[in-house]
């Protein structure tokens, strides 16, 4: 026996006429005046199965409590790790797992499963803004029982006075946890975020060995990149001062190994760099072993800041500063070679000494603190300067990355549609308030399809010749066929009609989030295909603006196998946390629901 809620209604928008699943009207009048329809499991296929007649995809169908315990709903929603979320506007949002670092190795060719605690990450990329919120699956209300395909909480309220109270100022889920809404210093928080990221500049790192041309690779990025304002900051500059006592035993003394260097002093300059703010970088003497002899390095904020240096990887804090880190791999006898040469001619050192240190510091260093670093980088140079190949690679990718926007730049998910003149014109009729419904459907559902298109590009592929009506063999690909979409009530609905004509036959799921939550819990409803885990999910959100700082972690710890997919990023959040300079209630306007003398009403 199969129990549940069925709600099944059509949207005037989308819900083709003749549907047989319909069996329970349901309306409600938005803040704003307008008839709003939920779309709860509306109309919902199934794979080669458009009218959704399979039991196994009716997502409108009746639910059996027991076949859908909070343990099988949480091991489903662990695996809407295989996600893209798409979005028009400032739309980023995606569902991601907690602990990225053990995640299987993504595979092109294969969904990802996985049965591990879930954290849903939202997402909001609003120009050079990047907030959200972060809520972990398992605090939504496993014990009460609830029934999959209920709302989720016991005490909560109706799902339709939920979406009611959904409508207003646009969130798609934001957690307010410790957010005071319009209180200034939110206000000043929101603002003075917006402004550092602004101009986040790429921090390029650069390490390996003593002598392993990490400076030559340095000099040769910054030719090529002789139109872009570049500026080298080198890990020397952050010796320790030596003290007399050091001083006398100056042999004695590890220049390789990690404790040599204040990088407490290096964080502290970077993080001016990064905030756009010049910084005085001390100047090592190598004969004197201080960095008070020579006057400090004025060095001015930048679009690149290259980081040089052997262990530059080593700490942690100094990596996540990177977008991009390169290791020089040069063997070890070219560099003994190199260093003996330097350290005779340019340090005025004796042989003995420099082999001396060699064995005793640099090597065991090199073997135990340098080479354990290399994996952390993304690129590996063989032969450091003399790899021209490489460092024309890697000055292309830094051209592609300085021009894009600043979010692309430092999340590598992150994707914008290349915009065009075309696209600039759909989202300046669909933000423009002067607008007509019918002009903003149509061109929204232009846009929105586009999206969809960009965001069908990134799924897995494999390779599949066929033969052409002139008998000839053609090399194309094939498309995983695994897909699902999950759109996000209500807004994320407008994107159903263009997946389901990309996709014939999608499976859509929903989910309905409560902005400021509902007794704690912001996953209101969910309705998701059975096999979520053997599919990529599309997650379909148009608009996302939220407001809390923890939304940064989401975007870092993004999984490199979930991709946001956007046609624009906005500027930012006014006081009142809306997305400016936005679209407005975009599903308010797209499905009429702002409009007292229209009122959207189901079909009987
Ligand atoms: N491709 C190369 N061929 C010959 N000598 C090189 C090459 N690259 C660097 N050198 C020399 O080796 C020494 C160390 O190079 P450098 O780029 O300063 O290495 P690092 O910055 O890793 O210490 C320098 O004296 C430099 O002139
Ligand atoms: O006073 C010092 C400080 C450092 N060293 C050696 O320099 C290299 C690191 O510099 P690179 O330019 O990256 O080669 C390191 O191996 C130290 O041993 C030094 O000899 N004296």
């Amino acid at each position: 026996m199969t129990r549940g809620i069925l709600i099944t209604v059509s949207s005037r928008q989308t819900a083709p006429k003749g549907r047989a699943n319909t069996t329970t009207g349901l309306s409600l009048h938005s803040k704003l005046g307008g008839v709003y329809t939920p779309d709860l499991g509306r109309d919902t296929t199934v794979d080669g199965d458009p009218n959704g007649t399979s039991s196994e995809g009716n997502l409108c169908g009746e639910v059996s409590s027991d076949t859908h315990t909070p343990e099988s709903r949480r091991r489903r929603c662990d695996r809407l790790a295989t996600n893209y979320a798409l979005g028009i506007g400032s739309a980023a949002y995606s569902l991601t797992q907690q602990s990225a670092s053990d995640q299987p190795a993504y595979n092109h060719r294969q969904p990802l499963i996985s049965n591990r605690r879930s954290t849903f990450t939202l997402l909001a990329s609003l120009g050079n803004v990047i907030i959200g919120s972060v809520y972990e699956y398992e605090s939504l209300n496993h014990s009460n029982g609830c029934r999959w395909g209920h709302h989720m909480g016991s005490s909560s309220k109706s799902v339709v006075d939920l979406i009611e109270a959904s409508s207003g100022v646009h969130f798609s889920g934001l957690h307010l946890d410790g957010l005071e809404p319009r209180n200034s210093e939110v206000e000043q928080r929101t603002t003075s975020a917006a402004e550092h990221l602004h101009k986040q500049p790429f921090v390029i790192g650069v390490a390996g060995g003593a002598a392993s041309g990490k400076k030559a690779v340095c000099d040769m990025i910054i030719e090529q990149l002789h139109d872009q304002r570049v500026v080298l900051v080198n890990q020397d500059s952050f010796y320790h001062n030596l003290t007399p006592e050091e001083l006398t035993r100056v042999h004695e003394y590890n220049f390789d190994h990690p404790d040599a260097f204040d990088t407490e002093q290096l964080l502290c300059a970077m993080e001016k760099l990064k905030h756009w703010q010049a910084v005085d970088i001390p100047k090592y003497d190598f004969k004197s072993y201080k960095s008070n002899v020579f006057p400090a390095r004025r060095v001015n904020p930048s679009d690149v800041i290259i980081l040089e240096g052997i262990l530059i990887f080593h700490d942690p804090r100094v990596r996540d500063l990177m977008n991009m880190k390169i290791f020089v791999d040069t063997d070890a006898d070219v560099r003994l070679a190199r260093r003996i040469r330097r350290d005779t001619v340019e340090k005025s050192r004796d042989i003995n000494t420099v082999l001396d240190q060699y064995s005793k510091f640099v090597k065991p260093a090199f073997d135990d603190f340098i080479l354990p670093t290399k994996k952390y980088a993304d690129i590996i140079i063989p032969r450091g300067g003399d790899n021209h190949v490489a460092t024309d690679l890697i000055v292309q990718h830094i051209r592609t990355k300085l021009g894009q926007h600043d979010l692309c730049k430092i999340y590598p998910n992150l994707y914008v549609i290349q915009s065009a003149f075309q696209i600039k014109g759909m989202h300046t009729l669909i933000r423009d308030a002067q607008t007509t419904k019918h002009d903003l459907v149509f061109y929204a559902d232009r846009l929105i399809r586009l999206v969809v298109e960009h965001g069908l590009g990134h799924l897995p592929f494999t390779e599949k010749q066929v033969i052409t009506p002139t008998d000839s063999v053609y090399t194309g690909v094939d498309f995983c066929k695994r897909l699902c979409g999950v759109s996000v009530i209500r807004s994320g609905e407008s994107m159903e009609n263009a997946l389901r004509a990309c996709c014939k036959g999608i499976k859509i799921g929903k989910i309905l989030i409560h902005r400021e939550g509902d007794n704690g819990q912001q996953l209101i409803y969910e309705k998701l295909p059975n096999d979520i885990s053997d599919r990529h999910v599309l997650l379909l959100d148009p608009i996302l603006g939220t407001g809390t700082s923890r939304c940064s972690r989401g975007l870092q710890t993004l999984p490199e196998r979930i991709k946001i997919v956007t046609s624009e990023i906005e500027v930012g959040l006014n006081k009142d946390f809306r997305v400016i300079p936005g679209m407005g209630e975009f599903g308010d306007r797209y499905f009429g629901t702002d409009d007292d003398d229209q009122p959207v009403v189901p079909p009987q």
